[in-house]
């Protein structure tokens, strides 16, 4: 019920869409219960009395009240649909909003297979309902009451008689729906699952190959497809139990009322028009109630979809500007300190496992070129996400230019933070595109300064298409180097005073990854870099180094202070130089 009082909410802004659909109802009713009227009324004053312009004048009255009434259902039609899809519309606009809205934490549980079913089925199961279900579910009870006044206002013995199978009927109903909504939720559910397998597959699909997997996927994929015929097979059963039972009580109402109402004609207590126009009402009676059974399916997921469109839009966001709006982050120059920052994870349990950053004290002045050194796992990568907000610290503050990151605007923050992640992601679009995803206003000039700059421009002049080239989501045509490249283009271009390069040079070879190093130098003139790298080849022109060992800083200083201490570094350099001799 609750489910059903918040969609209708999602109502409010089509209300004028509402209350003329919910007229046009009123009057295609009205005009069905008005027919019947007429044909007893053809019957007993015209073919009784042999009147012929009285038939005439009936019949044409029931041919103009069709006619108004088919006009009405198409109207009807058309704002129902409105209603519908502008719910669609709001909840989908709402969800992607709040979708872009949360912060890393949510994405590193979500499944974007599930994600996927909410916004597209569960979103339409909740149109259906919304856009023809629920109204045609109150169009079923205005039918049917109204039928039923006006069967009573003309012979009430025959109708209440022949309705005494209406209970067998609503008991029935009551069942159906009482089962079959716990069916319509798991199938709800399956097809998430039955996404996001897909979804996985489908992304995985280069590992699945790689690792001759296809026919373990396949009887995954087959074991969610079964569960979700099962399921269905199950419901259909219910179905199948309840329809034919409603329609057989239905035909019995249809038997009772010709037996009874021939009898009371022949009696002589009930008119020949009368009885015509009982068997036109019968089905007003009928009709609702066999449809009851569809329309109970239609709401039943709704009830069951709703709920988890509404726990993405529920989900608190956790990481957002704060509350009077945060400090504009233009004057940024990109001093960077860590003030006794720990981080855990919010699902980390605090008691048992040590933090993955602990007590971290960091200082970096403007410009300056910093080196993350440390094992994998080490915390890395976390420490940076920190400065960009993608986690918020568990303690003490990370400062920009003095000032808590989150005291700032979040989007200005982070246009002042250019990454190149460790896991490159272009979008399916042109490379001219993907380099200027953080500033869509820039001039091909400068998308051709930034791509030099991470010697990747004379690769895109030599294409066919050179800047125009479309990439698939994979970055297709490109090959990982090349991808890391234009996302190092597209950080570079975003001009931030503090710079980012997480393991940025990884999938590059040796000579590119110099060449580069030597464009970064004017590049990473000014701004503060940070450098996440395993090569010590990729550092050596860092101002200072930090070796991170499960989450403490263990080592700091120059590249000559480091080399001169027992410890990480030095064991990372003798293993490349004698990697590289070997
Ligand atoms: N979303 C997460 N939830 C829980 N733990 C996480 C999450 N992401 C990373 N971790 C853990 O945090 C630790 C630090 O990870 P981080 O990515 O910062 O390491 P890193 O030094 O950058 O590693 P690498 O060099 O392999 O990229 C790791 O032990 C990792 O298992």
């Amino acid at each position: 019920m609750k489910v059903l009082l918040r969609l209708m909410k999602y109502l409010r802004p089509s209300t004028k869409w509402v209350v003329l659909s919910l007229s046009l109802l009123i009057l295609g009713t009205l005009i069905d219960l008005i027919a019947p009227w007429l044909l007893k009324e053809v019957f007993d004053n015209g073919i009784a009395k042999k009147n012929t312009s009285v038939i005439l004048g009936l019949t044409l009255a029931l041919a103009g009240i069709q006619v108004i009434k088919s006009f009405a259902m198409f109207l009807q039609g058309r704002s129902q649909e409105l209603v519908g899809q502008n719910v669609v519309f709001t909840l989908r606009k709402q969800m992607y909003e709040h979708l872009q809205k949360l912060s890393f934490s949510y994405y590193d549980k979500a499944k974007t297979g599930q994600l996927m079913s909410r916004m597209t089925g569960d979103i339409e199961a909740v149109k259906n309902f919304i856009g023809f279900g629920a109204l045609n579910m109150v169009g079923g009870l205005l039918t049917f009451i109204g039928t039923i006044i006006f069967m009573v206002i003309m012979q009430w013995q025959v109708t209440l008689l022949s309705m005494s199978t209406i209970p067998l009927l609503v008991f029935i109903l009551f069942r159906f729906n009482k089962k079959v909504g716990p069916a319509w939720g798991q199938i709800r559910e399956q097809m998430g699952r039955l996404t996001t397998t897909l979804q996985e597959n489908i992304s995985g699909i280069r590992v699945v190959k790689a690792f001759a997997r296809e026919q373990a996927e396949q009887v995954k994929f087959e074991k969610r497809n079964d569960e979700n015929f099962d399921t269905n097979m199950e419901r259909a059963k219910l179905e199948a139990k309840a329809f034919p039972m409603m329609g057989f009580y239905g035909g019995l109402t249809f038997l009772i009322m010709i037996w009874l109402g021939a009898y009371y004609v022949a009696k002589g207590q009930m008119t020949l028009g009368t009885f015509m126009a009982f068997q036109w009402y019968t089905w007003g009676i009928i009709w609702p109630l066999n449809m009851l059974g569809w329309q109970i399916n239609i709401m039943q997921q709704a009830i069951k979809a709703a709920p988890r469109v509404f726990e993405v839009v529920d989900t608190p966001i956790d990481i957002s500007d704060p509350a009077n709006g945060g400090i504009a982050s233009a004057p940024i120059k990109g001093n960077v300190t860590f003030e006794h920052v720990s981080f855990h994870f919010a699902d980390q349990d605090q008691e048992k496992e040590e933090g993955i950053l602990q007590d971290i004290l960091l200082d970096v002045r403007e410009g300056e070129i910093i080196a993350v050194l440390g094992a994998t796992g080490s915390g890395k990568s976390s420490l940076i996400a920190l400065m960009s907000r993608f986690y918020d610290v568990s303690e003490g503050r990370v400062l920009i230019d003095g000032v808590d990151v989150r005291d700032y605007e979040l989007d200005g923050l982070r246009r002042k933070i250019g990454i190149v992640p460790q896991e490159t992601f272009l979008f399916s679009a042109s490379i001219r595109e993907n380099i200027a995803y953080g500033v869509p206003e820039a001039t091909q000039e400068q998308i051709e300064w930034a791509a030099t700059k991470a010697q990747i421009h004379t690769y895109i002049e030599s294409m066919p298409f050179g800047y125009d080239t479309l990439i698939g989501e994979r970055g297709v045509g490109l090959s990982g180097g090349q991808r890391q490249r234009v996302a190092l283009a597209r950080a570079i271009l975003m001009d931030p005073p503090i710079l980012v390069l997480d393991e940025a040079t990884a999938s590059v070879d040796t000579a590119t990854e110099s060449a580069i190093h030597e464009e970064l130098l004017e590049v990473m003139k000014g701004r503060t870099t940070f450098i996440i790298a395993q090569r010590l080849s990729s550092v050596k022109r860092a101002d200072r180094i930090i070796v991170l060992d499960q989450g403490k800083v263990v080592q700091q200083g120059t590249h000559k202070e480091l080399f001169e201490q027992d410890g990480f570094f030095r064991n990372l350099f003798e293993m490349q130089e004698a990697a590289s001799v070997g």
